[in-house]
């Protein structure tokens, strides 16, 4: 700062942002930075004290502005009956009045955050609010920015909003389809940590779920950054867990096991390498294989027959791909450590499986047969980026490497900041999801206990008329 920028400082009781103009105030500036903006902001403020003492001065004030004034008393309980009314109204609709009025202090707590963080054009204008949503952990605002500003400066200044604010971190994302409307998410706590920082154990609705639709419900895999419940789907989508060794995939992949398992509708296959990871399971599985690349072959061939199958009815029916009225089973495969098949000594037999096992999630989808794998080795020998193109929901548990990482969710998501190897080692269960082609988001798993997953089995078993 040069001695001519240097400011005299006196005592400062009162702490404001500097509003940059691009010039000296004139008069009209001066009077929309420090009368006209405040004023808006503080709109909803004012409209609650001030509107009811407006409305009930309308009689008097007509009758004033006819010439034949009504005496001061009727001016007096005009007031006094359009306040008691507002109150009334406000008492009525408490919730929804407090929300509304919440929605405006954030967005003045925005502003104002803005300002001293410098997000502004030199016309003094920020990225404004035009949407607040609370969520347990995190408010989200949807913004829009002025021109002259970009998702890229917010984001630098996310630091500096953070102490403004008051939150543990502010998150900006821009949205890939629109440049000028970032989401920010201003983290309140970690939803993932109690007060005393332990990790929190995220309970699942499976677990006293008496039956499940995995068409209608989806699998509810946990807790977002905003601490809402996260679901994904799982029929024609596959699913890739992967991590390092007690990163929590084994939990992550049995959520939807659990849903498919109290789905009657549901044929569940098994691929385990390690003979023991789908023991609790095997009671509601069609036909489980071991760690013997022939058999794993044949159960994917058998697979791929019965798909065909499924393509020639919807061919012959006109459709493209299977809907829920059909009634036809979904066929979920689950592999675990699939680095025992795709990594296979036998180099014959390892093409013959990753070419079945890639035309199964390629083609299967369409037709009910999602696919849901996990591995403990994420690199490229293990996890072909030829399988992994394919899948649509990418779960990266903790990593021990960025390229492990990026062999998970896809090449180049480390260096935008999203590895898996950043995520705390304490923090078991807790990946980046990147669903869709969207961008990874950290996610919680839910937990389910052995007990728990006893309890699924059986009235999975139950539903379909086996014994458990
Ligand atoms: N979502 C979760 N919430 C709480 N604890 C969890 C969660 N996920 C995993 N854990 C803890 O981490 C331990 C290891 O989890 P899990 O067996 O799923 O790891 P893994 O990655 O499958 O390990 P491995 O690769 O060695 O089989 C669990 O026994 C449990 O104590």
């Amino acid at each position: 700062m040069t001695e001519e920028q240097r400011k005299p400082v006196g005592l400062t009781l009162w702490e404001s942002p500097e509003v940059q103009t691009r010039s000296q105030h004139t008069a009209a500036s001066w009077i929309a930075a420090n009368v006209v903006r405040p004023a808006w902001l503080w709109r909803r403020e004012a409209a609650v004290l001030l509107g009811p003492v407006l409305v009930g001065a309308v009689p008097w004030a007509v009758s004033a502005a006819v010439g034949a004034p009504l005496p001061l008393s009727v001016l007096g309980s005009g007031i006094a009956v359009s306040c008691a009314v507002a109150a009334v109204l406000l008492v009525v609709t408490w919730r929804w009045s407090a929300g509304w009025l919440w929605r405006g202090r954030i967005r003045r707590k925005w502003d104002s955050a803005c300002r001293y963080s410098g997000v502004e054009t030199t016309a003094a204008r920020v990225p404004r609010v035009t949407r607040v949503e609370r969520h347990p952990a995190a408010v989200r605002l949807n913004t829009r920015l002025p021109k002259g500003l970009s998702t890229d400066e917010v984001a630098a200044a996310a630091e500096k909003l953070a102490v403004v604010l008051d939150v543990r971190e502010v998150k900006v994302t821009r949205d890939p389809e629109r440049a000028r409307f970032p989401i920010v998410d201003l983290q309140v706590r970690n939803p993932f940590r109690d007060s005393d920082g332990q990790p929190v154990v995220i309970g699942s609705p499976l677990a006293s779920a008496a039956s499940w639709d995995v068409w209608d419900n989806g699998v509810p895999l946990g807790l977002d950054t905003l601490g809402a419940p996260l679901t994904i789907r799982l029929v024609g989508r596959n699913i890739l867990v992967a991590g390092e060794p007690e990163a929590g995939k084994s939990v992550a992949a049995g959520l939807p096991l659990a849903a498919a398992a109290l789905d009657p509708n549901v044929r569940i296959f098994g691929i385990d390498a390690k003979q023991v990871e789908f023991a609790l399971w095997a009671p509601v599985m069609e036909r489980v294989v071991y760690n013997d690349v022939d058999d794993a072959i044949d159960l994917l061939d058998s697979l791929i027959a019965e798909m065909d199958e499924r393509y020639a009815k919807l061919r012959a029916e006109g459709m493209r791909s299977a809907v829920k009225s059909l009634g036809w089973p979904v066929n979920l495969l689950a592999i675990d450590e699939m680095r025992f098949f795709t990594a296979h000594p036998d180099k014959k037999k390892r093409d013959r499986f990753n070419a079945a096992l890639i035309d199964l999630i390629a083609r299967g989808r369409a037709a009910a047969f999602p696919v849901l794998t996990a591995t403990q080795k994420p690199s490229t020998d293990v996890v072909p980026s030829s399988i992994r193109d394919l899948i649509a929901y990418r779960w990266a548990m903790r990593c021990s490497t960025r390229d492990a990482s990026d062999t998970i969710l896809g090449a180049g998501w480390a260096s935008e900041g999203y590895s898996a190897s950043r995520i705390d080692m304490a923090d078991r269960g807790v990946g980046l999801l990147l669903a869709e082609g969207g961008i990874p988001a950290e996610v919680k798993s839910a937990y389910l206990d052995d007990d728990a997953i006893k309890g699924i089995v059986a009235r999975g078993a139950g539903l379909r008329g086996w014994s458990a």
